[in-house]
């Protein structure tokens, strides 16, 4: 791994009219790390890739990737990263091979290299028993891995993706990342990527939270983990909306949260459960259940909305 990031944003900004998307947006991607930046529809995900890779260009502020400064040379920045768009381009009437091979027209990529190199990608993405079927003609799944390998075709030192597994079924979803761990881990490559998963982030070695254009949080999973004080309970509780009003309104209560039939409490260090338990029972809910859990991404990330919100 290098000490120097891969990526890193100096106040970068960009409005459209008067929204604005990325507002002095200090982020920082350490090198041969997979990086999830999340946050909601609206966050500026999309909008910080784009500026990432010279598709946008800022109104103030810098952007440095791998090492280049993208608004002085876009091409050389263009010539090391791999960009996944939410909507790659595949050629849906061409074959996998073929698609293959256009990137690598495109990047001109040496004729005496290609065999081995598409052979390899063809392995890598576990494409090559489809290699001659038509983009049009596979499964969601395996166009997200195409559309991988064609973002492979020039050795980029960093890919950048935009919700790469949106849309993909969960089994898919988990060979696309074993595939991101293997190329980050054989080529020491850095990734870059949004998701809407709040799972997939656990699958990241750093996450950056945005809101509003900015960031709220970043850090590994683990410490993301410790910003959320006292524990977690998970409830399930009938009424369930009897139950969140009662626990929202004890004093040692930080946040509620409702997951489907759930209901994640965070409550300050030293709470008493006998006591919850009690005052529910005394409103007239049936309490089904109640433990302790870490907190998921979600939580956190719901937490820190919250409480910056009412700082
Ligand atoms: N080309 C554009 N013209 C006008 N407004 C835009 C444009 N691109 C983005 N925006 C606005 O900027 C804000 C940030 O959008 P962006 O697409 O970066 O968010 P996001 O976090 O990627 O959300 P999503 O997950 O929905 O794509 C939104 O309010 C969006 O409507």
């Amino acid at each position: 791994m290098n000490d120097l990031p891969a990526i890193e944003t100096i106040d970068l900004s960009r409005s459209f009219g008067p929204v604005h998307a990325v507002y002095r947006l200090n982020l920082m991607v350490a090198a041969g790390r997979i990086h999830g930046l999340l946050g909601p529809d609206g966050a500026g995900k999309t909008t910080t890739l784009r500026l990432l890779c010279g598709a946008l260009r800022p109104d103030s502020g810098r952007a440095i990737v791998a090492g280049i400064d993208v608004a002085r040379d876009p091409e050389g920045v263009r010539q090391r990263i791999g960009y996944m768009p939410q909507r790659f381009s595949l050629y849906g009437d061409l074959t996998v091979l073929e698609n293959l091979r256009f990137y690598a027209d495109a990047y001109s990529v040496p004729h005496a290299e290609r065999a081995t190199l598409l052979n390899r990608l063809l392995g890598f993405s576990r494409l090559e028993p489809f290699r001659n079927r038509r983009a049009d003609e596979l499964s969601g799944g395996m166009r997200q891995k195409l559309a991988l390998a064609c973002a492979l075709i020039h050795h980029p030192q960093i890919l950048l993706l935009d919700e790469p597994t949106t849309g993909v079924d969960p089994v898919s979803r988990r060979e696309f990342w074993d595939l991101l761990h293997e190329a980050v881990h054989d080529r020491g490559m850095t990734v870059l990527l949004t998701t809407p998963y709040m799972d997939e982030a656990e699958r990241c070695h750093e996450v950056s939270f945005m809101r509003a254009g900015d960031l709220l949080a970043h850090g590994t999973p683990r410490e993301l983990q410790r910003l959320v004080p006292g524990a977690v309970l998970e409830i399930r509780a009938e009424p369930r909306h009897a139950a969140e009003t009662v626990i929202r309104a004890l004093p040692e209560v930080r946040d509620v949260h409702v997951f489907g039939d759930r209901l994640h409490v965070i409550a300050a260090p030293g709470f008493d459960d006998a006591m919850l338990h009690q005052t529910l029972t005394d409103a007239g809910v049936t309490l089904h259940a109640i433990r302790p859990v870490s907190p998921g991404m979600e939580d956190i990330f719901l937490y820190l909305q919250r409480e910056r919100r009412s700082q």
